[in-house]
């Protein structure tokens, strides 16, 4: 389903961000992606949703060489991608249920869709109850809810965290762990960019470190490198 061969990032010449990646994600899989500070996991991230373009390689998702996408094909591209990320991106003036039809306009869903789709997303997430609240009225973990559901809402096959819970305390992070287990299990393949080698460990997903832009062991059951 993902496929990088070769893949290497340089932002400035001769300082590589990625060195030689070479990955498979298949269909389903659940992944955490780790590594230390600088290590290359976001370039990583930017480079699947096509937002970087690699300096030697090639990345293929669901069968598609990213090279053969034109600019003008890019949102259709990403709508097979949810992303998530460490601060919530949500829209400030917009209540819960508006945060998620809103991705749902954007690629020209009906009204009768959305008023149908939209409810049942916060129920998938727990905060059907909360749908008129703006997100200053929530906690980081409830916006990060709201983030996955209008991550997931147009049915993306992939999702993407970066650090998804990099803002919230213990058992926040937890809760939306779970939930993004929740998730694999129904079918989305599931990558997660985290710093919690807590919760790695004790997940017991397959573990891809990242050390200074190489990829330096992918293992099951939430091993890691530590050095
Ligand atoms: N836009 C940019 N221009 C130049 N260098 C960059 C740019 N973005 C990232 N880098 C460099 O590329 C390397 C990898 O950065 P990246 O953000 O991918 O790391 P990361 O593993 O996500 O780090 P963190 O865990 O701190 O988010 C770092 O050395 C960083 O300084």
């Amino acid at each position: 389903m993902i496929k990088l061969e070769h893949v290497s990032k340089a932002y400035q010449a001769g300082v590589p961000a990625l060195n030689d990646v070479n990955l498979e994600i298949e269909e389903g899989e659940f992944v955490f992606v780790v590594g230390d500070s600088g290590s290359g996991k976001s370039t990583l991230i930017k480079l699947l949703l096509k937002e970087l373009e690699p300096t030697e390689g090639t990345i293929t998702i669901n069968n598609k060489d990213l090279k053969k996408i034109r600019r003008k094909q890019i949102p259709k591209f990403r709508r097979n991608i949810g992303v998530v990320f460490q601060d919530f991106r949500l829209l400030k003036d917009r209540n819960v249920y508006d945060n998620v039809a809103f991705a749902q306009k954007v690629v020209g869903e009906t009204n009768a869709h959305i008023k149908k789709r939209v409810p049942q997303m916060l129920s998938m997430v727990g905060l059907a109850a909360k749908y008129r609240s703006f997100p200053k009225q929530l906690s980081g973990g409830e916006q990060q809810r709201v983030a996955i559901a209008r991550a997931l809402v147009n049915e993306p096959k992939i999702l993407m965290a970066d650090e998804p819970t990099g803002n919230l305390d213990n058992n926040n992070a937890w809760e939306i762990m779970k939930l993004l287990e929740e998730i694999n299990e129904k079918g989305t393949t599931v990558v997660v960019v985290t710093h919690n080698l807590e919760i790695v460990k004790v997940m017991k997903k397959r573990v891809i470190t990242i050390k200074k832009g190489v990829v330096v062991s992918d293992s099951k059951d939430g091993d890691y490198s530590e050095n």
